[in-house]
């Protein structure tokens, strides 16, 4: 005799029969699948459901919080980035298990609250694994993350440091002065001094702008303004620096730092900022501020054991994902003052959610409201244009402050990125056929071999691409062994290859090798199985064991002292730290790395490689980050030069309620 689950399953036998089919074929990843099959176990599973619970497990795979449900009464293949009329086949598998699908929202909201597996919110709560708010399926995870986010931000946004009138704006605005002593250049508002004013008025500042804008220059600024203004608190006063990887971390300690020094040398003994650079202490990751446990998806540090922090600031926030937005801002007390510091138009998170962005959905707008105004021309003597003041400007916009300013950015580069960001194709491809300076420069139409000698030697005035470090490691240490290290460390990051996407024969695992093939070829490096002197790896899980984490970079070197065992450098700030080359597992080789993963670094020369066709992953946000990941020179590798406008012309959209919840 069948038992019930199997009969049941057995109903929806085409629908499976589809989806393993779409599996197969690399359309569906397996986890959606399984989870669909999963809903199907834990009671009667109509075939909306099915097919919801199956989107539903795809979409966040590619980073959306929920499922909307116009997705799905419409087409949701762009999402998805099917083509080929599966979905089509997917509803008609799914009809096939019997009756028809719903024909639109009202439809498909009726069908799914109706389920035993789906928790419609204010009905009586079973701890269903799925939850349906309004319009939007979730899994409960997310939607509970979401909601801690809404919440905590929405009461941070609320809570103001005491009515604006009991805030010493003039305390501030002679600190402030001091400060920033130079007017902003290209006329408009002083929007890094109104930066640090806004963060000082409340729990919680957004401070978003491009590369080069100054973020950490007016981050710097702001902690001594905290500090100046703190009065007696001011030693006690307990600042944590984090972001979400451990080089974005060290690059804002160094940033900070050397910020902080140099506002020391300008304002002498009026303020003892040496020592607060020296109690800070490092940046953290924030899963080692938060306190993570190996194997768990929890942490140390919660609502019910809160964080030790005053003031918290966060660079590089474009990376945080939901899950640990929420747990950040659980872990937080209510008195901290929370600093969010990123750049809003790079990709998101890899994981689902796009936090920042949606905090940041009318930034550039500013939307302040007459109080906001008020205040910061009373701290900082600025006036905000008109164009900036309140439309439908809510608490939270009040907290945002974009800066529009790139210092570092003015240039051909800076140009390319703007266009990019503006989806203006014809302007961007203006920008990289000039080839300014020898800055920028378009390979169109490229074949392979050209983005290997591109790897191997550079091109002409932007640097010797990989040839140069290996070079150096082929000299050898010589009599300092760590001043080689370190060389070869700083020399490796000055040329770096991205690639858009990770298979075929113009993705990472396909370049990795090559490249590879063609350095040994070149004599520049000499495999000796996986691991071989020169290697570059990119650590792809944490290990706790080792102190590696997710997104870390290494070279392989020979063993000092045992020159036949292979060590892997980090660097780690100014200092280098090595494990054992055999004591890593979760490594890849790194001669070509996605975009997404280089997101909080830069490279002098940094070259992206395009694929021969358009996908759903390539949108404006990525090319927009690889090209700022360029400090100097950029390389566009383009096989099919139509990719390129394609790719800029589509924004991701990352479905989630967040925007709502914070009425951006
Ligand atoms: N108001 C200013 N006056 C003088 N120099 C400035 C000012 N603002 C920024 N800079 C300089 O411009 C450069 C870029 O600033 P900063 O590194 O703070 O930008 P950022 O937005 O943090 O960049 P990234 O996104 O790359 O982290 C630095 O050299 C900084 O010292």
């Amino acid at each position: 005799m069948t038992d019930p689950m199997t009969a049941h399953l057995n109903a929806h036998a085409t629908l499976f029969e589809t989806i393993d089919t779409l599996t197969e074929n690399g359309k569906l990843r397996r986890l959606a699948g399984a989870f669909a099959r999963f809903v199907a176990t834990l009671g009667h599973t109509p075939p909306p459901l099915l097919l919801a619970c199956l989107l539903l497990s795809e979409l966040e795979g590619r980073g959306h919080s929920c499922l909307v449900l116009a997705d799905l009464a419409g087409d949701p293949s762009p999402q998805v980035g099917w083509l080929d009329g599966e979905w089509a086949a997917l509803r008609a598998a799914a009809a096939q298990g019997g009756g028809s699908l719903p024909r639109n929202v009202n439809g498909w909201r009726n069908a799914l609250q109706g389920c035993e597996q789906v928790w419609p919110v204010g009905d009586l709560d079973f701890n269903q694994p799925l939850v349906l708010d309004g319009e939007r399926l979730y899994l409960r995870r997310y939607w509970r993350d979401e909601s801690t986010v809404a919440a905590s931000v929405r009461s941070r946004a609320l809570a103001l440091a005491g009515p604006d009138g009991e805030v010493d704006t003039g305390g501030i605005r002679a600190w402030l002065d001091r400060l920033f002593p130079h007017a902003a250049r290209e006329g408009g508002p002083d929007w890094q001094k109104i930066a640090c004013a806004a963060a000082l008025r409340g729990q919680l500042a957004v401070i978003t702008g491009g590369p080069g804008t100054g973020k950490t220059y007016t981050v710097a600024r702001l902690l001594a303004l905290l500090f100046a203004t703190a009065g007696e608190a001011a030693p006690a006063l307990r600042i944590a620096l984090a972001a979400p990887t451990g080089k974005a971390a060290a690059r804002l300690k160094q940033s900070i730092d050397m910020a902080l020094d140099e506002l020391a040398g300008k304002l002498g003994s009026d303020l003892a900022l040496r020592d607060l650079a020296a109690r800070m202490g490092g940046a953290r990751t924030l899963h080692s501020l938060l306190g993570a446990r190996p194997d768990t998806r929890s942490f140390a540090h919660h609502a019910g054991n809160p964080l030790e922090v005053d003031v918290l600031i966060v660079d590089e926030a474009s990376m945080v994902h939901l899950e640990m937005m929420a747990a950040l801002l659980a872990a937080l007390p209510s008195h901290a003052r929370l600093v969010l510091l990123g750049d809003k138009d790079q990709l998101a998170s890899v994981e689902a959610g796009a936090v920042l962005g949606d905090l940041c959905a009318q930034a550039e707008s500013g939307n302040y409201d007459a109080a906001t105004c008020d205040y910061v021309l009373a701290a900082t003597g600025e006036t905000i244009p008109p164009a900036f003041r309140e439309r439908d400007g809510g608490p939270l916009a009040q907290r945002i402050v974009m800066l529009r300013q790139s210092r570092r950015f003015g240039g051909p580069i800076g140009k390319l990125a703007n266009a990019v960001n503006q989806g203006d194709a014809d302007a961007a491809r203006e920008v990289l056929r000039a080839e300014s300076d020898g800055r920028l420069r378009w390979i169109e139409g490229a074949r392979p071999g050209d983005v290997l000698a591109l790897a191997v030697a550079g091109r002409p005035g932007a640097g010797a691409g990989y040839r140069d470090y290996l070079e150096r490691v082929r000299e050898g240490p010589g009599g300092d062994y760590e001043g080689w290290v370190n060389d070869v460390l700083k020399r490796f990051e000055q040329f770096r290859l991205l690639c858009a996407v990770r298979e075929g024969e113009w993705g990472v695992a396909g370049l990795n090798e090559a490249i590879e093939a063609k350095l040994e070829t070149a004599k520049l490096i000499r495999r000796r199985g996986e691991w071989y002197v020169g290697r570059p790896v990119m650590v792809t899980r944490n290990d706790y064991a080792t102190g590696v984490y997710n997104g870390d970079i290494g070279l392989t070197l020979p063993d000092p002292l045992r020159p036949d065992s292979l060590r892997v450098w980090f660097s780690d700030g100014e200092a280098v730290r090595s494990v054992l080359a055999t004591r890593l597992r979760n490594v890849e080789t790194a001669f070509a790395m996605t975009v997404h993963k280089s997101q909080g670094s830069e490279f002098l020369h940094t070259a992206m490689v395009l694929p021969p066709q358009a996908n759903a992953v390539l949108a404006r946000e990525l090319v927009y980050t690889g090209i700022t990941r360029a400090r100097e020179f950029f390389t566009l590798v383009s096989p099919n030069a139509a990719v390129f406008d394609q790719a800029i012309a589509g924004r991701t959209q990352r479905a989630s309620g967040l925007r709502q919840a914070l009425g951006t």
